[in-house]
C-alpha cells in the first residue's frame, strides 16, 4: 500500500518539569521537596505535534539545539511517553539513540554485543548467529575482548551501529550516528541504510548536517522550540530552515 503510515503522532505535547532553583545536593532537594518548597518550571519540549511517516521513507528531522528532536525520537522509540496526545508505531524499532546508550563501559565489546542485542529484543541464539557479522561490520576483531572504556568514541559508535542494524528493523532511528565514525564507516553505514530502505524499512534520521539529510532523505520536518515549523519535500524544508536561520549557500 503506497503511503502506508508506520508512525503517527497525534496532538503530541511533552512537558518537562524542571526545578526552578539549582540544588547542590540531593539531600537539599529532598528536604525542600518534603517541605513542599520546590518550585518547578514547566518546559514545553514539544507542542501539539501532528506528523505521519510512511513505510519505506527516509525521513529527516532538522532544527537547532534544543528544538525537541531527541525528545521526538525518544517518543517514537518508546523510551518515554507524551504528556498529551498519542504516538503509534508499527513494527520492530531499532533506536540508535545517543551513542553508547545501553552499553557498559567496563564490559568487553563481546559482552556488550550480548547485552545490547538483548536490549534490542534478540535472543542469545540469534546474537550468537549474528556475532561474526556484527564484529566484521564494526571492524573490531582486535578489540573485541577489551573493555569498552578503552575504545574511542568512533569505535563505540561503530559497535552500536553494527549491533542495532544486525537484523533489519521495520523502523530504524538514527540520531547523528553517521557523523561519528570516520569517512569510510560513514559510507559503509549509509550503504547499509540504503539497503534497508530498498528492502522496505522506514528510516528516521536526525542530523545537523544538511548535506547528509539532503543526500539520504526524501521528506523532512523542521522543529524549532518544540513547534513543527515545516513538513514536506526535503529541499523545500531545508530551504525554509536555512532562510529562517539566515544561512546562505
Ligand atoms: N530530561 C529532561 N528534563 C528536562 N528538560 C529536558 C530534558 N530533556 C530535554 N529537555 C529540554 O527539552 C528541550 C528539547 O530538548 P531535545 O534534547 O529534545 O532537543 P534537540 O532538538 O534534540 O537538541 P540537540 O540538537 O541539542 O540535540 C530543551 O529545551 C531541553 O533543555
Amino acid at each position: 500500500m503506497p503511503n502506508e503510515p508506520v508512525i503517527i503522532l497525534q496532538n503530541v505535547t511533552v512537558r518537562y518539569r524542571v526545578p526552578r532553583e539549582n540544588y547542590h545536593t540531593f539531600k537539599e532537594f529532598a528536604i525542600r521537596r518534603i517541605q513542599g518548597r520546590v518550585q518547578y518550571l514547566d518546559l514545553l519540549a514539544l507542542q501539539d505535534i501532528n506528523l505521519e511517516i510512511h513505510k519505506g521513507e527516509v525521513f529527516g528531522l532538522i532544527g537547532p539545539n534544543g528544538a525537541g528532536k531527541t525528545t521526538l525520537l525518544r517518543l517514537i522509540a518508546k523510551v518515554m511517553r507524551p504528556t498529551e496526545g498519542r504516538v503509534w508505531v508499527k513494527g520492530r524499532i531499532a533506536p540508535l539513540l545517543a551513542i553508547g546508550a545501553g552499553f557498559h563501559m567496563e564490559l568487553t565489546g563481546r559482552e556488550n554485543i550480548f547485552l545490547n542485542g538483548t536490549l534490542l529484543g534478540l535472543t542469545r541464539r540469534e546474537i550468537e548467529a549474528l556475532f561474526n557479522q556484527i564484529v566484521d561490520f564494526a571492524e573490531l576483531w582486535d578489540f573485541i575482548d577489551a573493555p569498552l572504556r578503552t575504545y574511542s568514541s568512533g569505535m563505540v559508535a561503530r559497535l552500536g551501529f553494527a549491533v542495532a542494524t544486525a537484523r533489519m528493523p521495520d523502523v530504524l532511528i538514527v540520531d547523528e550516528v553517521l557523523s561519528v565514525g570516520d569517512i569510510a564507516f560513514q559510507e559503509k553505514s549509509a550503504a547499509r541504510i540504503r539497503e534497508f530502505r530498498e528492502a522496505g524499512a522506514t528510516i528516521l534520521l536526525v542530523s545537523h548536517s544538511m548535506a547528509a539529510v539532503k543526500k539520504m532523505c526524501s521528506r523532512a520536518a523542521w522543529l524549532d522550540g518544540g513547534v513543527l515549523r515545516a513538513v514536506g519535500g526535503v529541499s523545500e524544508v531545508i530551504e525554509k530552515f536555512e532562510k529562517y536561520m539566515g544561512i546562505s549557500n
